[in-house]
């Protein structure tokens, strides 16, 4: 469809149940029925880059099957996405399980054709390997970019097993490719054990702020969303959300789990606090369906992707109006 078109939304579940036939994300049409689309919801199943349990390759279509119940009007950014924009489900990016590296270069290449095409991102993973090729093309379209990353772990190690490209090492890997603006880079959620001090010494040196999640049970979402507001200001922003970001109590269905994590009502409400933000893409990854429960992290996570899909929608409607 042409930008002045009105948007197809999702199939009407007082039609057809909202169980019924093949899942997209909240029962979008999918990108090649549409022809273009504002924002590309995409998958990437892979999971080659994990340094505990494996099974978030399965993740994009555990979102997917459990943002069936996900409803058109989003209360909380008193907004209706998917009429405010072309919403479609872009399917998955087929990469290679046995080769990393080739895996990160067919992502970065397939975010390069959808970003060329107008479209904003909202990934779903996957490992959080995949962040890097993301941000790589991102900031070939933005330049470096703002970075707000929710994860219970850093991801700002160096190596493991001598490995470069690992889901604990993409945004050093980022920061040394002088992709992100190191003036606006925050770590939220963070908690649990490290390897060392100096784990904490050499993230801050490479720029980032980190807000823990006993900072947000302590000071609470609304706040913490002010204070990242300011520090971002009008940049583009990236956000990824690993999902173990949450509690293990809601989120069990991921790779690593770390105790005493955020509740996705913080989650969520930290995210509709930065609804201001000039949000160019997003990912939600490391959901692993094997060691889920009653769909725990995958409904956490299509309401995360939700609120973020919403965020995008908002602006590029917003934009339009000019
Ligand atoms: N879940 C992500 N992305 N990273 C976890 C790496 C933790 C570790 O192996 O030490
Ligand atoms: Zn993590
Ligand atoms: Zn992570």
């Amino acid at each position: 469809m042409s930008s002045n078109e009105t948007p197809r939304g999702p199939v009407d579940s007082s039609r057809i149940p909202r169980y019924a036939g093949p899942a997209t994300f909240a029962r979008l049409p999918r990108l090649d029925e549409v022809g273009r689309a504002d924002v590309a919801v995409v998958g990437v199943p892979f999971d080659s880059g994990v340094s505990y349990r494996p099974g978030a390759r399965f993740g994009g279509n555990a979102i997917r099957e459990a943002s069936r119940l996900l409803r058109p009007y989003n209360p909380a950014q008193d907004a209706s996405p998917f009429a405010l924009a072309q919403v479609a489900d872009g399917g998955d990016i087929a990469v290679n399980p046995f080769n990393i590296n080739e895996a990160v270069e067919t992502v970065e290449a397939a975010a390069d054709e959808l970003l060329g095409t107008g479209a904003r991102l909202m990934t779903l993973g996957g490992d959080h390997t995949i962040a890097l090729p993301l941000l790589r093309s991102v900031a070939k379209k933005h330049g470096p970019v703002a970075l707000l990353h929710f994860d219970a772990h850093l991801d700002t190690w160096d190596t493991y097993f001598g490995a470069e490209y690992t889901h604990g090492t993409p945004f050093r890997r980022a920061v040394e490719e002088g992709i992100l603006d190191t003036e606006a880079l925050s770590h939220v959620g963070t908690r649990g054990p490290l390897y060392g001090k100096q784990d904490l010494t050499d993230d801050e040196k490479m720029g980032f702020g980190i807000v823990t999640s006993a900072d947000i049970y302590r000071r609470g979402a609304d706040e913490v969303a002010d204070q990242l507001r300011q520090r971002i200001g009008d940049r583009p922003l990236y956000i990824s959300i690993d999902i173990d970001c949450l509690d293990p109590a809601h989120a069990p269905g991921t790779g690593t789990p770390e105790a005493g994590g955020m509740t996705s009502r913080e989650l969520l409400e930290i995210l509709r606090g930065l609804a201001s933000c000039n949000l160019v893409s997003a990912d939600v990854v490391e959901v692993a369906p094997a060691y889920d429960h009653a769909e725990i992290t995958s409904v956490a996570a299509s309401h995360t992707a939700y609120e973020l899909t919403t965020i995008m929608s908002r602006q590029i409607a917003e934009a339009r109006a000019k």
